[in-house]
C-alpha cells in the first residue's frame, strides 16, 4: 500500500484527478479503450469536478460506479445522480456510461445483465474507492448478507447485497474485479477515516472490507 498525504482537500482533489487522468491517457495510448470505476457517497465530488475537465479521449472511456443504492436515479441518495451532476459533464460528458441502476424492483433482477455489460471492460484501468467510517468500501459492508461471497476470489462480478448499515438494498462490484484493476486508488478524508484505515490494516476483510483492496492501492488522504 502506498499512502499519500496532502496539505488540504483541494490539493488532494487536483492531484488525484490528475493522476487518474494520466493513467487513463496512458491506457488510451496503448489500447483502444479504457475503463474507470468510481465511488459514490460524499467524498469524491471535488475529484469528479476536476476530472470532468481532463483533456483525454473520453469517448473511448467507459465509466461505471463501483456500487449503487437501489433508489431512483433522481433520488438524493443515488450515486448515479452524483456522477451525472459532477463527473459526466464538461469533456467527460462524452464518456460511455454504464448505469448500475436499471429501475427493476430489486437489484437481484439486474445483476446478471449488469455483469455482462461490465465484463468487456475488464481489467478496469482505474478503480477509485471510497471508504466509510465502518471500513466498508463500494457496498461491501461489515455484516452484509453476502459479504463473504463478495470477497471470494470466485465472486460473481456484480452482487446484490443488503446490510444493516446501508439504508437500502445495494448492488456492488466485488473483490476480484475491483482488486485486479490496473490502478487502484482509495480516497479518504478527515481524522476518523484515517483512524479507520489504520484499524482496517490490522483486521480481516470480513471485519474490514477495505482491507481486501489495500495491498495494491494508493491511499489518498487529507485532513
Ligand atoms: O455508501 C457509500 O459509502 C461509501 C463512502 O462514502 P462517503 O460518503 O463516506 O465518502 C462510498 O464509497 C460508496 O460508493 C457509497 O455507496
Amino acid at each position: 500500500m502506498a499512502f499519500k498525504e496532502y496539505p488540504d482537500r483541494e490539493m488532494l482533489a487536483l492531484s488525484l484527478a490528475d493522476q487518474i487522468a494520466s493513467q487513463l491517457a496512458q491506457q488510451l495510448r496503448t489500447g483502444d479503450t479504457a475503463s474507470l470505476c468510481v465511488p459514490g457517497g460524499t467524498s469524491p465530488t471535488p475529484v469528479f469536478e476536476t476530472l470532468s475537465g481532463a483533456d483525454i479521449d473520453w469517448d473511448r472511456v467507459t465509466v461505471f460506479l463501483g456500487d449503487e443504492r437501489w433508489v431512483d436515479g433522481d433520488h438524493k441518495r443515488s450515486n448515479g445522480r452524483l456522477l451525472r451532476r459532477h463527473l459526466l459533464r464538461d469533456r467527460a460528458a462524452a464518456a460511455n456510461y454504464i448505469d448500475l441502476y436499471t429501475g427493476t424492483d430489486t437489484p437481484d433482477e439486474a445483476a446478471p445483465a449488469l455483469a455482462e455489460a461490465i465484463r468487456p471492460h475488464l481489467p478496469i484501468t482505474v478503480v477509485l474507492l471510497g471508504m466509510g467510517n465502518d471500513m466498508h468500501t463500494a457496498s461491501l459492508f461489515p455484516g452484509a448478507d453476502r459479504l463473504a461471497e463478495g470477497l471470494a476470489s470466485d465472486a460473481p462480478l456484480v452482487l446484490p447485497i443488503r446490510a444493516e448499515g446501508a439504508e437500502e438494498p445495494r448492488i456492488t462490484l466485488t473483490r476480484p474485479a475491483l482488486a485486479d484493476a490496473m490502478n487502484v486508488h482509495v480516497l479518504i478524508m478527515g481524522p476518523e477515516k484515517r483512524e479507520a484505515l489504520e484499524r482496517a490494516k490490522t483486521l480481516d476483510p470480513i471485519q474490514a472490507p477495505i482491507r481486501a483492496f489495500l495491498d495494491n492501492a494508493t491511499v489518498h488522504w487529507a485532513e
